[in-house]
């Protein structure tokens, strides 16, 4: 049972009892899909190492969406073990834009996550590229995580003598990652 077809019979305004019954399976079967959708999100992420967080610039819902997606992987991974790419899709829709480009970048800055704009219907290239530019960092996360600890402690510490070098080790600094409209 769909919820409109709940509303529905509250149109008609027939049969109280019946509509009750209805309201509260319907209630039931979106808390089910809910839980089931977690679930199934809880083992995709769980066994992930690169994820593509799609949302649309004309749905500031799906945004959200998307927010909170990416809140649970931060959550639920530790953050040098996945690779995450943000993507704003529907960007020809620019009629019914809900969300700016600024919004979808703090997002991917807030959650260190690549960005970008696509339009799927027009564009296939772009999303392609975007694709590929995360399949690129996964792997060079993969091969880090491969490479002994004396290694990976080697490459951390030139990174932070770099980091002093040129003054970017503050704290409010965060990490800016590749991102355009394509
Ligand atoms: N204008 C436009 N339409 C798109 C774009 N990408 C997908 N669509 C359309 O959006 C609709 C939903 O696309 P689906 O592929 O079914 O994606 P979905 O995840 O089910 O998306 P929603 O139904 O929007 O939640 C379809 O009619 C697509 O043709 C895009 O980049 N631009």
């Amino acid at each position: 049972m769909k919820l409109h077809e709940a509303s529905q019979t509250t149109a008609r305004g027939k049969d109280k009892e019946r509509l009750k019954g209805l309201t509260s399976y319907a209630k039931k079967a979106c808390e089910l899909a809910v839980r089931k959708k977690n679930g199934c999100l809880y083992e995709h992420i769980r066994w992930g190492e690169a994820f593509v967080v799609v949302y649309s610039v004309s749905d500031r819902h799906s945004f959200h969406e998307a927010q909170e997606l990416l809140g649970q992987l931060a959550k639920l991974k530790l953050p040098s073990y996945y690779t995450s790419l943000l993507l704003g899709n529907k960007r020809d829709l620019d009629h019914s834009r809900q969300i700016c480009v600024d919004d979808g970048q703090e997002l991917s800055l807030q959650f260190g996550c690549q960005f970008y704009e696509v339009s799927a219907a027009e564009n296939f290239a772009g999303v392609s590229l975007a694709f590929q530019s995360l399949l690129r960092e996964a792997r060079s996360v993969q091969l880090l995580k491969a490479l002994p600890i004396r290694r990976k402690l080697g490459v951390n510490s030139v990174s932070k003598v770099l980091g002093n070098i040129f003054g970017k080790n503050s704290k409010g600094d965060r990490k800016k990652r590749p991102s355009l409209s394509i």
